[in-house]
């Protein structure tokens, strides 16, 4: 279960992830060799003992030795070219996962998107992508070279001392690693609740940062903080008690390896005692022992690590279990009809409105009125194909776009909503956004001019390639509507749909603005309760009477 979900993950971040096979297969190859050198070592000591204490050439201890020292500086080497891909790898899985989660979110339906709270996603997203490339690399540097060595060392333990000793030692480490699999499911319970309540902690966090105006102007700073001192409360105790479970079970995880120790050591003095083996297989034994108690002891974190690994990829997962959008490339032809809802049965605000029919026609200018909640930006999400129709037809032009929206309409339609968004970095960069078009220096600055905008450029100093980022905050609402209608014009767009465009703007700018847009725009379908609107239109549609007729 858990495997198809790192498999599905795996495989959507590798995208984003070039050389993803290569990578791993050098550190395969790496750990591989590293772990035979590293089980060499010992075997080289024990050589050299037993050779001393034989009476071996002088020269043969020679070779033994040089050997030895060129190995370990081998080992080493190797040692850190692999830890500088474990950098390279874990760089990029965390951040392919990230792309990919991001991508994901972006394409979640908006009325699935709107159930989110994006503190909660923004702490999961970070843990499931550093969960995930850990889990990874804990496979590859921690699980995968005790495997390799505890191979090597059984094959050496075989040949120098004999099979039922080398069984005996690969049955106990794996009995240590069933038991670490037992742990880990038994820790995972513990993980759960920790991650819920560290990621609603994140939620609330942001949400007291976003709101930091509103805070102060209800002198409330005192009250919020004090409302975030109770969920930190919640927190702690939620952590402690986590913590000391996982911990209990570290312990045990400990006493086990320790047993481990014990029990070998005793059995190779027995054997010497006894003259089955020699003073260097004894030192080779002990050195082995120690050897793999390191990464037993590594497991063992791992191992508790994990299943909170595992519970964080798999909440992360449920997003992409999440309905996405179903958009397709599908062309169509030039008409005079653009949108055509014929007998539609949809849902504004939970009721379901049946035999809906409107046709919207272009070179037209259309005001969407209504009161306040009677679905004017619900109709504009069905223009738009963020909401499904249920029933019905739903035509773009010649299109049938009734379930699946069409890409190729957004080359001729721009939308501006009632949130604005200043996005980071310059202006230009802001406007010109994501648009096929390119404009000169003087076209943008004539156009700033044209929305009241150069001052934010003249007063600061600053260039169209200028960042603008420590102006963000400041720029009062007028300015961020008129910037977000701006960037819609810079679409060149032949349709532009506006939900409520003046809202923020006086009325000789919000006049001067709307003569720009009608005469520079074949179509325009603006939300709106403004009376300068209402006088530019050829014709008003009621929302609410239309909603109500059907
Ligand atoms: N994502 C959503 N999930 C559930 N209900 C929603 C969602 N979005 C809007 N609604 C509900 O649908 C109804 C219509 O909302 P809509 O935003 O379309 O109204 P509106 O006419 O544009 O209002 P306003 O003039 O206040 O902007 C409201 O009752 C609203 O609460």
């Amino acid at each position: 279960m858990f495997l198809a979900i790192y498999k599905e993950i795996w495989n959507a971040s590798n995208r984003f992830y070039n050389n993803s096979k290569q990578h791993l297969l050098v550190i395969i190859g790496l750990v591989c060799v590293v772990s035979l050198i590293n089980s060499l070592l010992p075997y080289l000591i024990k050589l050299i003992i037993d050779g001393t204490q034989h009476g071996k050439g002088i020269h043969y201890i020679y070779i033994l030795v040089v050997s030895y020292c060129f190995a370990w500086l081998l080992s080493q080497i190797l040692e850190w070219t692999r830890n500088f891909f474990h950098v390279v790898v874990m760089s990029r899985l965390e951040s392919s996962v990230l792309i990919t989660g991001l991508e994901n979110y972006l394409k979640i339906e908006k009325l699935q998107q709107d159930k989110i709270d994006t503190g909660v996603f923004n702490s999961e997203a970070m843990r499931a992508s550093s969960s995930f490339s850990s889990l990874t690399l804990s496979l590859l540097f921690v699980f995968l070279p005790a495997i390799f060595q505890l191979f090597f060392i059984s094959y050496i333990l075989y040949i120098n001392i004999n099979a039922f000793f080398a069984l005996g030692f690969i049955g106990t480490a794996l009995l240590m690693f069933a038991i670490s699999y037992f742990i880990t499911r038994k820790s995972k319970e513990y993980y759960e609740p920790l991650y819920s309540v560290k990621s609603i902690l994140n939620s609330k966090f942001l949400e007291k940062v976003n709101n930091s105006y509103e805070i102060k102007a209800n002198n409330a700073v005192d009250f919020e903080v004090n409302r975030f001192e109770r969920n930190v409360k919640s927190y702690i105790g939620q952590m402690s008690h986590s913590h000391m479970k996982i911990a209990s079970l570290m312990v045990l995880q400990i006493i086990l390896i320790f047993v481990f120790l014990l029990t070998f050591l005793l059995m190779s003095t027995k054997l010497f005692s006894l003259g089955k083996i020699t003073t260097g297989d004894m030192v080779m034994i002990s050195s082995y022992i120690m050897m793999l108690t390191i990464p037993f002891l590594m497991i063992s974190q791992q191992v508790n690590l994990i299943s909170g690994q595992v519970v964080a990829i798999k909440k992360f997962h449920n997003y992409f279990r999440m309905k996405k959008d179903q958009n397709s490339q599908q062309h169509y032809s030039d008409s005079h009809l653009l949108f055509a809802f014929a007998d539609v049965v949809l849902e504004v605000g939970g009721r379901v409105i049946q035999q809906f029919n409107l046709k919207l026609y272009k070179n037209k200018t259309y005001v969407l009125i209504g009161k306040t909640g009677s679905g004017k930006s619900t109709l504009i999400n069905y223009l738009l194909g963020f909401y499904k129709i249920r029933a019905g037809k739903l035509f773009y032009k010649d299109l049938d776009i009734s379930q699946n929206y069409s890409e190729k309409i957004f080359d001729e339609i721009a939308f501006v909503g009632q949130n604005y968004s200043i996005f980071t970095g310059s202006l230009r960069e802001n406007l010109v956004y994501n648009s096929r078009h390119c404009y000169a220096d003087e076209e943008i600055k004539q156009l700033l001019g044209l929305f009241d905008l150069q001052h934010l450029l003249v007063d600061k100093n600053l260039s169209l390639d200028d960042d603008i980022n420590e102006y963000l905050k400041s720029f009062s609402g007028g300015e961020k509507q008129r910037l977000n209608i701006l960037r819609a014009i810079l679409k060149k767009p032949r349709v532009l749909i506006l939900d409520e465009p003046t809202s923020a703007l006086d009325s000789k700018t919000a006049i001067q603005i709307l003569n720009y847009l009608k005469t520079n725009v074949e179509t325009l379908i603006v939300i709106t309760h403004s009376q300068e609107c209402r006088d530019l239109a050829d014709e008003i549609i009621n929302v609410e009477q239309l909603f109500q007729s059907a």
